[in-house]
């Protein structure tokens, strides 16, 4: 604690001495007058009285990131008194996310000291008793370059320019006791470690009498700060630890002095005589031109002569010369630096000196080395030199050479010649060569920059380019789809619709087939016919009527109370007929009249397609029989009705085709007879017979003509079937003769009456059963009501219109026919 105390007021008093040498060239930060930065002093505890006046205490805590409660600053010693004993600065917290096996993972150690590894970075040589280190960049070295920022956090102005980085494997493996007493260390250097993994005892004794003085933890994040002054006084050991089985690493950081050369000769001194500061500067002057290689050749050339000169003064020399770092500041910055060395062949039978000279660009280099130093406190990039004359060990190949990097590539241009031992090498042709190459791969690489710079343009507009045209077809992409979303859409509508028609259409169709069918059965019996058991024959017989023969069926088609009808195949006409045979006998004349009335009605009809169409009649007065020879029907709509479902239980379209189709052909047939002046009476489905498909009017057995509908006739008696009676037909009967006049629009109510039965299987009034009861449901006033199970309004209506108890509202066939 004192001793960090004394280190911190001793520093920011500025009392210590430099003790570089003059010939090292050191002009980085000062390292003597420290002076602790503004921000430095605003982190410490105390007030600073006077600039530089720094009082603060060993561990000075700061809340500010990175830093916790643990952690500490140090000011760098400026005192180096003998007796400074290393102190510790704990900074676990700092390093607690630092990972050291990602930073043995990332480091080449390159000498292996038997009882431990280590690996050198800095940016001069660095020998001590473990091994010679050359010069190395930092480089890409992440981890490292992260210890080497802590660093810089917790000793914010320390200055060094190498890093040791030594591995011990586990706790068997140690440094033993001794002192960083290396000449190439400066006398002003702290020398600072960051210990990383597993926790080691770092013993300092005293090194006359052997003392142990301190016993130290290196726990992972500790900072050992000792100084180079104390090396004198002090020893220090890495202890081994035989239950330490993970490894540690420590990172030691040192100021290194630029190296002596080994003998100072007549040749070095003639050099670094020769070789001033200015001519540094003007070779890594910004333009590596004209003068720089000028300038190179003549060094070459002087120091080729000086070289030889030497040897003969004598054979042992062997002289180096390095201008390192003529302003490093800090390490492994891109520093303006050249160095110039030459080494005279001592063994070599040849006086003769050949060259070969690097000239590295700075601007070609790769990029700079890890962040150590912020941005703004770097030094610019510039170019930096190296001529290297080196000797010749054959008169075989001398290989001038021009190095370049870009992007990381070293790029090589080597020049071969040719050189005996008694000529001296043409430097200056080699140089001119060399230059004549620098120049045109420089013009080279400016033409390949342009052309990158070029592609890259072209590579952006065309990268625009596409990326426009792709939002265009993602555009048209999406508005193809959703149209043909839409066409699918309206195409599916439309698929249904004519799907739903189709269906329609197909049970239509079925219908018609059917029919066909049916009458296809018809005709077929044609041929089946002349069968003798299917037809009469006895007491009918194979019948004559009005001269012509009938084969007629032995079973009758249909009875009524005095009729018999027969089915029988007309030879003549060959097609089928019914044979409608009347018993005259037991009719009273009235009856009698009533057929011939109709026999005359039919005989006008006969042109008619609505009406049936009599062929031939026959009165046969002796047998009281009456035969007339009808058009065939294939069934009544009575019959018809009873085996097809109303239209309200069926609920089809197609009934409700079929029920308007069968509707029409009514009202045509009733306009028919109606235009004949001829009120049907007794329009029930009996009387309407499927011809071929179609309706036609029978049995005109109670029509009779009138004139028109005021003078129709006064009935005395209810006639008609009572289920499809008109009231108009009723009302006489129960004492209301002015509303008891006939008319056509009684056939309008017994149409309505058999539209109501294809509605809904009944007659409005058919529920009712006493005949009285119903009598009275017809006439009254109320009209016919038409259940809501009818979906169909324009069928509700025709209902309404057609069965209107007051025939003057009700419709007339002409108007239910133009609906
Ligand atoms: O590993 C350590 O902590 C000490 C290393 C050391 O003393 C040295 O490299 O000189
Ligand atoms: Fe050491």
């Amino acid at each position: 604690m004192d001793n960090l105390n004394r280190t911190l007021l001793n520093k920011s008093q500025g009392t210590g001495t430099q003790m570089a040498d003059s010939t090292t060239q050191t002009v980085g930060p000062n390292v003597v007058n420290l002076t602790p930065t503004d921000s430095t002093i605003s982190l410490l505890n105390e007030p600073v009285t006077q600039p530089g006046d720094c009082k603060s205490s060993e561990v000075i805590s700061t809340t500010n990131p990175p830093f916790s409660d643990t952690s500490s600053l140090y000011c760098p010693s400026i005192n180096h008194s003998l007796t400074e004993e290393p102190i510790i600065l704990s900074n676990e917290l700092l390093f607690s996310q630092f990972s050291v096996e990602a930073l043995i993972e990332e480091l080449d150690f390159t000498h292996d000291i038997g009882n431990r590894k280590v690996v050198y970075f800095g940016t001069r040589p660095y020998a001590y008793n473990g091994g010679v280190h050359e010069p190395k960049d930092l480089e890409a070295h992440t981890y490292l370059a992260k210890v080497c920022n802590y660093l810089d956090i917790i000793i914010p102005n320390y200055d060094y320019n190498s890093v040791l980085v030594t591995l011990y494997a586990n706790g068997n493996q140690f440094i033993p006791k001794h002192s960083d007493l290396e000449d190439c260390i400066e006398e002003t250097s702290d020398i600072v470690t960051v210990s990383l993994g597993a926790t080691r005892t770092l013993i300092i004794t005293d090194s006359t009498s052997g003392q142990v003085i301190k016993e130290l933890e290196l726990k992972h994040g500790a900072v050992s700060v000792m100084t180079k002054t104390s090396q004198s006084v002090y020893k220090h050991e890495i202890i081994r630890d035989r239950e330490c089985k993970r490894p540690r690493v420590s990172v030691t950081f040192r100021l290194i002095k630029p190296p002596i050369p080994p003998k100072q000769s007549g040749v070095y001194r003639k050099i670094m005589d020769d070789v001033k500061m200015s001519e540094i500067s003007e070779v890594s002057s910004s333009k590596l031109g004209e003068c720089s290689y000028t300038r190179i050749q003549e060094l070459l050339q002087k120091y080729g002569t000086e070289s030889r000169k030497a040897k003969a003064e004598d054979s042992s020399i062997s002289a180096k010369a390095s201008l390192h770092s003529i302003k490093e500041s800090r390490p492994f910055e891109p520093v303006l630096s050249a160095s110039l060395s030459t080494s005279l062949h001592s063994c070599s039978t040849s006086s003769s000196t050949t060259g070969s000279i690097s000239v590295l660009p700075a601007s070609f280099t790769p990029a700079p080395a890890p962040s150590i130093l912020p941005i703004s406190s770097r030094p610019p990039l510039s170019y930096s030199a190296r001529i290297t004359p080196r000797p010749r060990r054959t008169n075989s190949v001398s290989s001038p050479k021009i190095k370049y990097y870009e992007k990381g590539v070293q790029v090589n241009i080597m020049q071969k010649g040719v050189n005996d031992e008694n000529t001296p090498p043409d430097t200056h042709a080699a140089y001119t060569t060399l230059k004549k190459q620098a120049q045109e791969m420089e013009a080279r690489l400016k033409k390949a920059n342009e052309i990158l710079a070029n592609e890259n343009s072209t590579y952006k507009e065309t990268e625009a380019r596409l990326k426009k045209e792709n939002e265009y077809l993602v555009e048209q992409v999406k508005k193809m789809q959703e149209q043909s979303s839409l066409k699918h859409f309206s195409s599916s509508s439309l698929v249904n619709d004519i799907k739903r028609k189709a269906q329609e259409l197909e049970k239509e169709n079925r219908y018609l087939a059917n029919q066909v069918k049916k009458m296809q059965e018809e005709a077929s019996i044609k041929s089946v016919f002349p069968a003798k058991e299917n037809y009469i024959s006895g007491s009918m017989g194979p019948v004559t009527i009005a001269g012509k023969n009938y084969d007629v069926w032995k079973k009758p088609v249909g009875k009524g109370a005095s009729c018999v009808v027969y089915k029988a195949y007309d030879k003549a006409r060959d097609s089928m007929v019914a044979i409608k045979v009347v018993s005259l006998q037991r009719l009273n004349p009235k009856s009698n009249d009533e057929m011939r009335r109709e026999i005359e009605l039919l005989n006008s009809l006969k042109d008619e397609d609505c009406i049936i169409n009599l062929y031939d009649h026959e009165f046969k007065m002796e047998h009281c029989r009456l035969s007339m020879v009808l058009e065939y029907g294939e069934m009544d709509l009575h019959s018809y009705l009873q085996q097809t479902p109303c239209l309200v239980k069926s609920n089809s379209k197609q009934s409700y085709y079929e029920v308007c189709f069968l509707w029409q052909q009514m009202l045509r047939a009733v306009q028919c007879i109606h235009s004949y002046s001829i009120v049907h009476k007794d329009l029930k489905p009996q009387n309407f017979m499927k011809v071929k498909g179609k309706l036609k009017l029978i049995d005109f057995g109670i029509s009779q003509m009138i004139q028109d509908e005021v003078t129709s006739m006064i009935i005395q008696q209810p006639e008609g079937t009572p289920n499809y009676i008109a009231p108009e037909m009723l009302s006489g009967t129960f004492g209301e003769a002015d509303a008891n006049v006939l008319g056509y629009r009684s056939d309008v109510y017994s149409l309505g009456c058999i539209l109501y039965k294809m509605c809904f299987g009944v007659t409005p009034y058919q529920h009712v059963e006493k005949m009285q009861m119903k009598y009275f449901a017809i006439i009254s006033k109320e009209e016919v009501p038409i259940p809501e199970s009818l979906r169909y309004s324009d069928i509700a209506d025709t209902l309404v219109m057609s069965l209107r108890k007051d025939r003057t509202k009700r419709a007339t066939v002409a108007q239910l026919l133009a609906l």
